[in-house]
């Protein structure tokens, strides 16, 4: 359990993060969004304890940061940063980092074989891939086999086939009881990972729901149909109170609000009207968050990830 209460960030005049409070649960994966400069870099950091607040204060299982014996053991992160040891194969890399931490060799095997750096591992870290980097960020992250795991735009950068692996991994952590947040900028992928967001605009919170609600929230509303009778369709609803109905007048399909579609769907039936399509209208998790967050774009500058271990040596 990660627990924000009241987390200020001032930079100067410039407030990142302004009286954020919320809570992210074991056992599902929570999506942190939020357009660029939101905040959430900075927010991460304070919880790991590499910010400090202005006011506010966070914990991890009840405990800021610092105050836990052994924080690799506990959390997990892989931050936004610049990339690992250049010089370092990955497999020495995870040694010394477990090394540091009293983890044992075998884990280091272990979590090598998860992220899929087998065939990679006694390579050059310097000359890996984005993706070979975000497979070992994520690798440092697991070394200590944490409850807990807070990962800044682990998906950046990307091909299919590693979004797809970490949408899995992700799940699959979660699923095992641990708390994972991730932050990210691609909402379709959160709306596939994550099963509970929290969103950020200009520092502040905007919500703290799941992302069925979100979407929900933002929907636009009303209910598309489509038929060959549209004409006597239209007629039939436009006769309903507080119903209105808008034709596409190329396409003839029919745009209504104020009715639910299984009341079309038994009005349709009872007139002998002939319907090919019934769809309510709902946002998708990328124009949800588009709507509500249209009032808090900044544009910023993002860079590649560095492990929360190489972010307290720098
Ligand atoms: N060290 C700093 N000094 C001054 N301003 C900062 C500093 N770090 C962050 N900021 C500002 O605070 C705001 C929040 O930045 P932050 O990096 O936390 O946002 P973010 O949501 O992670 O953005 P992105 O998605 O672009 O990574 C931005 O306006 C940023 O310019």
């Amino acid at each position: 359990m990660i627990e924000a209460v009241g987390l200020t960030k001032r930079y100067g005049p410039k407030t990142a993060v302004q009286d954020l409070s919320f809570s992210v649960r074991p056992g599902i994966v929570t999506g942190f969004l939020g357009p660029n400069g939101a905040g959430k870099s900075t927010t991460m950091r304070m919880l790991l304890g590499l910010d400090n607040p202005s006011a506010g204060h966070a914990t991890i299982n009840g405990r800021r940061y610092a105050e836990h014996p052994a924080p690799l053991r506990e959390v997990g992160a892989m931050l936004e940063a610049r990339a690992i040891h250049t010089g370092r194969s990955a497999f020495n890399h995870l040694l010394a980092l477990a090394a540091t931490h009293g983890i044992p060799r075998s884990r280091v095997d272990e979590v090598i074989d998860l992220v899929g750096l087998r065939q990679v591992a006694k390579k050059r870290a310097g000359g890996f891939s984005l993706g070979m980097g975000q497979r070992l960020g994520i690798a440092s992250a697991l070394l200590g086999d944490p409850a807990t795991l807070i990962l800044d735009e682990p998906v950046n950068g990307l091909d299919p086939e590693g979004i797809l692996w970490i949408r899995n991994l992700l799940k699959s952590l979660a699923a095992e009881g641990r708390t994972v947040l991730v932050s990210s900028h691609l909402m379709s992928e959160m709306a596939l990972t994550a099963e509970h967001l929290i969103v950020i605009g200009r520092g502040q919170l905007i919500a703290d729901t799941s992302v069925a609600d979100f979407t929900e929230r933002a929907s636009r509303g009303g209910v598309l149909v489509r038929s060959r009778d549209s004409v006597r369709l239209a007629e039939v609803l436009g006769e309903l109170p507080g119903v209105s109905v808008t034709e596409d007048p190329e396409t003839q399909v029919l745009l209504v609000d104020g009715v639910d579609s299984e009341r079309i769907g038994e009005l349709a039936d009872q007139h002998r009207l002939v319907l090919s399509e019934l769809t309510p209208q709902k946002a998708s998790l990328e124009e949800a968050f588009m709507e509500m967050t249209k009032d808090a774009v900044e544009y910023d500058a993002v860079v590649a990830p560095r492990t929360l271990v190489e972010e307290h040596a720098a």
